[in-house]
């Protein structure tokens, strides 16, 4: 098999995590999806299945120094849908706010996904936190809500994928509690 291309989307930084802007403020929120987007491509850099791995951002990212797409601001499907044209496959796209991921988990999809389609779905199964497209030209992104079942129903084999690491991405305040419980989540202190 070849080396896995990974892509990673990440929005602009003051509009990232905009649900937590009950709880968190501006600068907490881009330091909390800083340190996420760090975790994930560590994890990325760490697994030997991963042989690139591109940005998807309409800026330069503070201490990446590797590939980058611009993002010219046409939403998240139609982004990564012209990034993954260009970079062709085995690909796999992975959402940056995934604070509990692990090597094992990036292994998983990616073997599931080898010869056709593997889904990671998010805890409420109803989302997609990573797609490893192993040799699929024609996958249409659909990320959003219910992107699950939207993504499922393009391929009568797709694998779908329920590991811990994959399924917990923050979008609500009671994603950090889970994470990194009561405390530490409403002082946004952290640690991973
Ligand atoms: N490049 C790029 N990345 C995006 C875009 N929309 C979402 N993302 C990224 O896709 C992943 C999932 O995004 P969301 O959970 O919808 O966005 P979020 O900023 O994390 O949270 P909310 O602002 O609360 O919706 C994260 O890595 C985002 O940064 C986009 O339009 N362009
Ligand atoms: O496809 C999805 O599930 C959404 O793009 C993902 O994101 P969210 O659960 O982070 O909003």
């Amino acid at each position: 098999m070849k080396a896995w291309h990974a892509l990673v989307p990440i929005k602009a930084a003051a509009d990232r995590k905009t649900r937590l802007a009950d709880r968190l403020s501006p600068g907490e929120r881009i330091a909390l999806s800083e340190r996420m987007l760090r975790h994930v491509l560590a994890i990325l850099q760490a697994t030997e299945a991963i042989g690139s791995i591109t940005l998807l951002a309409s800026d330069p990212v503070a201490g990446w120094y590797g590939a980058r797409l611009s993002d010219d601001g046409r939403g998240l499907n139609a982004e990564v849908q012209a990034a993954a044209a260009r970079i062709g496959d085995p690909l796999l796209v992975i959402h940056a706010d995934l604070p509990a991921l692990a090597v094992a988990d990036i292994r998983a999809l990616t073997h599931a996904g080898r010869n056709g389609v593997a889904l990671a779905a998010d805890r409420h199964r109803r989302g997609t936190n990573a797609i490893a497209l192993g040799r699929r030209d024609d996958f249409v992104f659909a990320f959003g809500p219910d992107s699950l079942a939207r993504h499922r129903t393009q391929c009568s084999a797709t694998a779908i994928i329920e590991r811990p690491g994959l399924a917990l991405d923050i979008d609500v305040f009671e994603d950090l509690t889970l994470f990194a419980g009561d405390r530490a989540a409403r002082q946004a202190q952290i640690a991973f």
